[in-house]
């Protein structure tokens, strides 16, 4: 038997192609010899299919976390991973979406963005998903802050592409957001004075930058601006699929595994033009390439963060003022509050555009009998207040040019002393009857 002791791998990285997976190849010498005394080896291998990948982009708020609930929970076939990157330090969509995966298939990418960052981690995070996990899709939610070209980029050559094929590039708009701010406003109004980018210009990127866009947020336009956003959409980006949607509402089938994503198709598209001229080129992404900081985002739009974190309860009447009256600069807050008045119940508050929800998240620790306490206590590490137990207001603020010493004064003036604590009313928030708070 001749076998020579030269191994050919051939890595088909088409999509839809069983890729050679190399870390999974293993090697074994065999004592037996041919005439020419080579060695003889055998190859031993696990075909490994390619995980398709749906990336998700959208501004901040949305509905990229709705539309990533919706899917997971919707009844499907798949064994789904996600991925799920927040610029804050603490991940709030995580924490939404926790309760639908099993923990095994999540990864929560906190406190930066993975386009920048944390684009070490998740080139990590996606080999362990895929060398761990059986997954037959996957999806990942970057921050509403990130550039997702950074991350398609990773899926197509980076070191991680050997286990994924990027099956769509869905961009979700807020049709109300992108009604006021490009066509009320008119595409173009960007005469900025000191050089950063109108935010504007991150919603035509993302458009531009995909295969797929669900126009959400429908109730909250009426026919002739839904009309008008389209029209818009369609002039700024003629192949994608256009779908409109109410929190996220789309059949799986529509948006899962359609192999829309297409290189040549989107090559027509300036961004990718920029991407694919890359490719061929080598040519680094200058703008992309720091990996400790985010200088990108304070350079193009100057967007910052921070956590306001309290137990002591907010009074609710302060909160809702504060609330209806925000700074233009702030552009999302989301996270849980502790509300005086509603003891026993978290608070889930999320603000994007003109819109502020809070709605039940569910119980605090703190409210349920000692017994359940004990064994919460037992299999959790939970930071519990000697007063308050876990009940805690801890909120995610993110804001464009925001003056962030001063919007957080104003979220301690919310705060209640001990003594306005008592003077609550049992229904401090009357008009909660529904789930939503719509202010
Ligand atoms: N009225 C209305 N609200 C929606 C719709 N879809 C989502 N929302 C609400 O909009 C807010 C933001 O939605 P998310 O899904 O958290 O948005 P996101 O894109 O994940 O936000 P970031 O992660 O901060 O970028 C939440 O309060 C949602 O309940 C919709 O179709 N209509």
């Amino acid at each position: 038997m001749s076998l020579g002791n030269e191994l050919s791998t051939l890595l088909l990285m088409k999509r839809g192609v069983t890729a050679l997976n190399p870390i999974y190849l293993s090697f074994f010498t065999m004592t037996e010899h041919n005439s020419r005394d080579l060695p003889i080896y055998i190859v031993s291998c696990c075909m490994q299919e390619v995980i398709p990948v749906t990336l998700l982009s959208g501004t901040l708020g949305a509905g990229k976390t709705t539309f990533l609930k919706q899917i997971i929970t919707c009844e499907h076939n798949y064994r789904m991973g996600v991925v799920i990157n927040d610029v804050g330090e603490i991940n709030v969509d995580a924490n939404l979406i926790e309760r639908h995966v099993e923990s095994d298939e999540m990864i929560e990418l906190s406190n930066g963005c993975i386009c920048c960052s944390m684009r070490g981690d998740l080139e990590d995070s996606l080999i362990e998903l895929a060398t761990t996990e059986e997954l037959d899709h996957l999806l990942i939610e970057p921050s509403g802050i990130s550039h997702p070209k950074p991350v398609a980029k990773e899926l197509i050559q980076g070191r991680s592409s050997a286990y994924y094929d990027l099956d769509s590039i869905i961009t979700i708009v807020d049709a109300r957001n992108f009604y006021d701010n490009l066509v009320d406003k008119k595409i173009g109004t960007d005469g900025n004075s000191n050089n950063k980018k109108p935010l504007p210009n991150q919603m035509i990127d993302g458009i531009e930058f995909c295969d797929t866009i669900l126009i959400n947020k429908k109730d909250l336009v009426n026919q002739i601006e839904l009309t008008n956003v389209t029209e818009t959409i369609e002039n700024i980006q003629s192949k994608a699929e256009i779908k409109v949607t109410e929190f996220g509402d789309v059949e799986p089938k529509e948006v899962i595994n359609t192999g829309r994503f297409d290189p040549e198709d989107v090559a027509n598209s300036p961004v990718w033009k920029q991407v694919l001229h890359e490719k061929e080129t080598g040519a680094e992404d200058t703008r992309n390439s720091d990996q400790g900081n985010h200088q990108h985002l304070s350079d193009e739009y100057s967007i910052d963060s921070f956590v306001f974190q309290c137990h002591q309860p907010m009074d609710p009447k302060r909160l809702a003022t504060t609330l209806k009256s925000l700074p233009d600069e702030i552009l999302r807050i989301k996270g849980r509050v502790h509300v005086a008045g509603i003891k026993d119940y978290a608070l889930n508050l999320s603000v994007s555009g003109n819109h502020a929800y809070l709605d039940v998240s569910g119980r605090w620790i703190a409210s349920l009998p000692q017994a359940r306490q004990n064994n919460y206590q037992e299999t959790r590490e939970i930071e519990w207040h000697e007063t308050w137990g876990d009940r805690e207001t801890k909120i995610v603020i993110i804001g464009q040019d925001m003056d962030i010493n001063s919007f957080k004064q104003t979220l301690e003036n919310c705060v209640c002393s001990s003594t306005d604590y008592e003077q609550v009313s049992a229904d401090p928030f009357p008009q909660t009857e529904g789930e939503f708070i719509n202010f």
